[in-house]
């Protein structure tokens, strides 16, 4: 199968969604993989390295995108991406669409079987392909947060461990699933007290159990999240309803019983955020301030440290692009029913049932497509 590798260009965004030793796998299954000249320099990959893998390094990206049957790419495909597409490829990345009509009517309209990886789901009921990206995303929040904290950003001067004799920050964190657990865990070893809210009771039994008390669990309901907003230093958004639009949990009104100079730190902007007042913001600009309180909505987090989320989202997705590669997308998801839910949109259908409630549409069911 002819295989093709973009050079990503939402904004700071240097992963890459093919490593090297990646490329190899598919070039030694008698694949043949085409990448975009220096679409791994930002993660540290050069073209030589590709090159030497058995890959084929093209300069033009229309050439790229034109020759693949399968396009491997990490962030949603930008508009002009999306124009690139041509009925019959197919496309594997992040699409998060529950977030974007736009971007969903335009994969409606390309014809292009689409695959998230992000619904993917595995036999222990977790998101195998997004837990790698939720992990780096869920330890740079609490750096985001922190330094988010300090005066110069708006923040309220309140350093997460405090020193001696002065009490460390508070921080909350929404969701407990994986980017949650990483959160905590890093403000944890911070010295920042700790509340983890969630609302499944086994989760928050692993997370006690796990860190044996010292951080707080809570049933996540109205009345815990007021009480979050009003004691907490740091509030990190953390919820996912696979492939749905993330639930408002914070309302504009809430932020005035925050602490002037409190942050919010939404990691679920990818699904539309989870705070009334989040929108997307870029590495660029990735803050903002609302009612006294600072919003940090960076949608491609992992994107800033490129080289170790690569090497880790390849790790991941190699297994997925084999089986596309050598079986073509039908087989493959036929063949495996936790690959299945990851086909969101198929030859002008959408076959995600939370995409298509988000925006009305009708849903067909993907194992009649396979
Ligand atoms: N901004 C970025 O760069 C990145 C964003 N993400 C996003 O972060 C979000 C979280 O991802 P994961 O941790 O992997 O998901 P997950 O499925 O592991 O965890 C989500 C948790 O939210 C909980 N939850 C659902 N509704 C809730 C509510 N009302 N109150 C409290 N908890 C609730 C669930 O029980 C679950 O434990 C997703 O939207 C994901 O796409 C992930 C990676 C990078
Ligand atoms: C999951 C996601 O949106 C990201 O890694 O950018
Ligand atoms: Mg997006």
């Amino acid at each position: 199968m002819q295989i093709a590798i973009p050079k990503e260009i939402k904004n700071h965004e240097y992963r890459v969604a093919l490593t090297p030793t990646g490329a190899r796998e598919l070039i030694g299954r008698g694949h043949g993989v085409t990448v975009q000249a220096g679409a791994g320099e930002g993660a540290g990959f050069a073209d030589d390295a590709y090159e030497a893998a058995g890959a084929r390094i093209e300069a033009d990206v229309a050439k790229v995108w034109d020759s693949a049957e399968l396009i491997l790419k990490v962030k949603e495909p930008q508009s002009e991406e999306v124009k690139r597409l041509k009925s019959g490829q197919t496309l594997f990345t992040y699409l998060h669409l529950a977030a974007e009509e736009s971007l969903t009517r335009g994969l409606i309209d390309s014809g292009v079987t689409c695959i998230a990886y992000e619904t993917i789901t595995d036999r222990q009921g977790g998101l195998p392909l997004l837990a790698p990206m939720s992990t780096v995303a869920g330890r740079m929040a609490i750096q985001a947060g922190a330094h988010s904290l300090e005066k110069a950003q708006g923040g309220s001067g309140v350093l997460l461990p405090g020193v001696p004799g002065v009490a460390p920050a508070r921080v909350a964190v929404i969701g407990g699933g994986v980017v949650g657990e990483n959160a905590a865990r890093m403000a944890l070893g911070l010295g920042a007290e700790v509340t983890v809210l969630d609302k499944s009771i086994p989760r928050l039994e692993v997370l006690d159990d796990r860190y044996q008390g010292r951080m707080k669990t809570v049933f996540s309901t109205a009345d815990a999240i007021d009480e979050a907003v009003r004691e907490s230093d740091l509030i990190v958004g953390a919820v996912l309803i696979p492939g749905a639009a993330a639930p408002k949990l914070i309302t504009r009104a809430m932020l005035a019983d925050m602490k002037p100079g409190s942050v919010l730190v939404d990691v679920a902007i990818d699904q539309g955020g989870c705070f009334e007042t989040s929108k997307a913001t870029t590495h660029a600009e990735p803050t903002y301030i609302v009612d006294g309180v600072v919003h940090y909505c960076v949608a491609n987090m992992p994107g800033a440290v490129a080289r170790t989320s690569t090497q880790a989202l390849t790790n991941a997705t190699l297994p997925y692009i084999i089986a596309l590669a050598d079986k073509g997308w039908k087989q493959a998801l036929a063949d495996d029913p936790h690959f299945l839910p990851g086909l969101n949109v198929h030859n002008g259908q959408v076959t995600y049932r939370a995409v298509a409630d988000a925006f009305g549409l009708e849903s067909v069911d993907p194992a009649s497509l396979v």
